[in-house]
C-alpha cells in the first residue's frame, strides 16, 4: 500500500519543522512557542518554508477535521470574532502584566466585569491562543496578547477591524441583494451596518477617533511581515528619483506611512501627501521634525482635480482597490492633466492571482476582494484589469507592468504618461517592471 496523504503531508510538516528548528538554533532564537514571537523577517529561503508549512498544517487539520466538521468548524468562526471584539473593547491585554499573570478576581475588579464572564470569555481565547493561563490558573500573555500590549497600533488594527468591518460583513447578502451590481460607495453592507448615506471614509472622517484609529492601523499593519515598508523600499528604482527636484505625491496617503518610509530610505527626494482634512492634520503632528523639510502633507480630495502638477510619480496605495471602476477612473482622471510627459502612476494594491506560491498567501488578496465587497462595492484588480483601467482613461497613461516583491503580500503596479502614445494592439504589450529604459 503506498503512503496515505496524511503521511505524505505529516512528512513534509516534519521537513519544514525541523528546518525553521535549525533556523533558530543556528541563529541563537529560542524555539517557537506560543510565549515568544519566534518567526520575524526570516531569511526569504526559510519564509518559504514558513509559508508552504502553514499550507501543509491547515490541510493536515482539515483532513483530520473531515468535511462535516470543517464546516461546523467554519461557521464557528465569529465567535473567534466576538471574542476577540471582547478582548479588545475591555482592553484585556492592557489589564495582564507584561510578567507573571493575574487571576480572574483581579482582573474582575480592574475590568468592572463579572468575574465567571470574564473567565467563559478569557478561556475562549486561550483555547485560540490569544491569552494564556499559568499553573497558578492566573491569565498571563501569550506572543499574541503581548503584541496587544505594547503596540498601540495592533489595537487599533484589531480594533478597526472588529468595530468597522465585522459589523459589516453579515450584511452583505443584503446589500448585495437591495443593491444589485451596484458599484456606487454608499450602497453597500456598511451603509446598512451602521445606517449611513456617507461612504466609508466619509463616515470615519465624521469621527477624529475613528479616523486615527484607521490611519493608526495602516500604519501599523505595514511595519513588518508581508505588508512591511521594506518591500516597497526594496521593489521599485526610487533612486532615480532622489535628487533634489524629484517629487512623489503620496494620493490618498493617510498619516503617511508609505512616504515616511520612502523619505528614510531616499536622501533627497519630496513628498507630498494627500488625504481628507482630519487625516491630514493628524498626520502633521506625526511627522518627525527631521523629515519636515522633504516631506508634508496637504488637504486634497481626490475627486477633484490634482494641483500638485509635474511631479515624477502620483502614488496611491490601497486607493483604487476601494472603489469601483467607474470611480477609480474618476480618480485617475483628475490626475492626468497634472501629468507632466514620463510621469508615472504608481500603486500598491492586493493582486490576485500573482505570486501563487501558497494557499495561505493566495487568500490574502481574496480576503482583501471579500472587504472591498462589503465595504467598497469594489474590487481586488488582477493585472489585466489595472491595464484595462489605464487605458480606459487615456490612450496616453501607458500600462507597464505589475508585479509582487519577492516574499511580499503586496504588489506593485505601473503606469507611465506618455504625451505622444497612440494605443496599437501591436506596441501595447506589458513590459518588465524593472525596465528602467525610459527613465
Ligand atoms: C486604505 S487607506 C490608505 C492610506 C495610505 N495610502 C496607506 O497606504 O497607508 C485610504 C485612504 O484614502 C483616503 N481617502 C478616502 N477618500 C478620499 C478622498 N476623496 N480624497 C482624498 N483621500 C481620501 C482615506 O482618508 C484613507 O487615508
Amino acid at each position: 500500500m503506498g503512503k496515505s496523504t496524511f503521511t505524505i503531508l505529516a512528512e513534509k510538516l516534519l521537513e519544514a519543522s525541523k528546518l525553521l528548528d535549525a533556523h533558530s538554533e543556528s541563529s541563537g532564537l529560542p524555539p517557537a512557542t506560543f510565549d515568544n514571537e519566534t518567526f520575524i523577517d526570516l531569511p526569504d529561503e526559510i519564509e518559504k518554508h514558513r509559508k508552504a508549512m502553514i499550507d501543509v498544517a491547515q490541510d493536515i487539520k482539515r483532513l483530520a477535521q473531515g468535511p462535516r466538521d470543517l464546516l461546523f468548524e467554519t461557521c464557528n468562526t465569529f465567535n473567534d470574532l466576538a471574542n476577540l471584539h471582547f478582548i479588545y473593547h475591555f482592553r484585556i491585554p492592557q489589564c495582564v502584566p507584561l510578567q507573571g499573570g493575574v487571576s480572574y478576581e483581579e482582573l474582575a475588579v480592574t475590568t468592572g466585569l463579572d468575574t465567571v464572564l470574564l473567565r467563559r470569555m478569557i478561556r475562549h481565547s486561550i483555547i485560540n491562543r490569544v491569552l494564556a493561563e499559568s499553573s497558578q490558573g492566573h491569565v498571563k500573555h501569550s506572543a499574541a496578547s503581548r503584541i496587544l500590549h505594547e503596540e498601540t497600533g495592533s489595537m487599533d488594527a484589531i480594533g478597526f477591524w472588529l468595530e468597522e468591518l465585522f459589523p459589516a460583513a453579515p450584511k452583505m447578502v443584503e446589500a448585495l441583494k437591495k443593491y444589485s451590481g451596484s458599484g456606487e460607495p454608499n450602497e453597500t453592507a456598511f451603509n446598512l451596518a451602521f445606517n449611513t448615506s456617507r461612504p466609508f471614509y466619509l463616515e470615519l472622517e465624521t469621527s477624529p477617533e475613528r479616523a486615527r484609529r484607521f490611519g493608526s492601523a495602516m500604519r501599523w499593519m505595514s511595519q513588518g511581515g508581508r505588508f512591511s515598508h521594506d518591500y516597497l523600499v526594496r521593489g521599485y528604482y526610487w533612486a532615480a528619483f532622489d535628487h533634489t527636484e524629484g517629487l512623489m505625491v503620496d494620493v490618498g496617503g493617510g498619516h503617511g506611512a508609505v512616504s515616511l518610509a520612502l523619505a528614510r530610505a531616499t536622501a533627497q527626494m519630496k513628498f507630498i501627501v494627500q488625504d481628507l482634512p482630519n487625516t491630514v492634520e493628524q498626520g502633521r503632528t506625526l511627522l518627525p521634525s527631521e523629515l519636515q523639510g522633504r516631506l508634508s502633507f496637504m488637504e486634497h480630495d481626490f475627486f477633484d482635480l490634482q494641483p500638485v502638477k509635474g511631479a515624477d510619480i502620483y502614488f496611491m496605495r490601497y486607493i483604487l482597490h476601494n472603489w469601483s471602476d467607474k470611480y477609480a477612473a474618476r480618480i485617475l482622471e483628475n490626475i492626468v492633466p497634472a501629468l507632466k510627459d514620463g510621469a508615472r502612476i504608481v500603486c500598491c494594491e492586493f493582486l490576485p492571482g500573482d505570486e501563487a506560491t501558497t494557499r495561505w498567501t493566495d487568500k490574502q488578496p481574496l480576503n482583501m476582494d471579500m472587504i472591498q465587497a462589503i465595504g467598497w462595492n469594489s474590487i481586488e484588480r488582477t493585472a489585466s484589469d489595472w491595464k484595462r483601467l489605464f487605458s480606459s482613461v487615456d490612450s496616453r497613461l501607458v500600462f507597464k507592468g505589475a508585479w509582487t516583491p519577492e516574499g511580499c503580500s503586496v504588489s506593485l503596479i505601473e503606469a507611465q504618461f506618455q504625451s505622444q502614445h497612440v494605443a496599437t494592439h501591436m506596441g501595447d504589450h506589458d513590459r518588465s517592471p524593472v525596465d528602467q529604459s525610459n527613465i
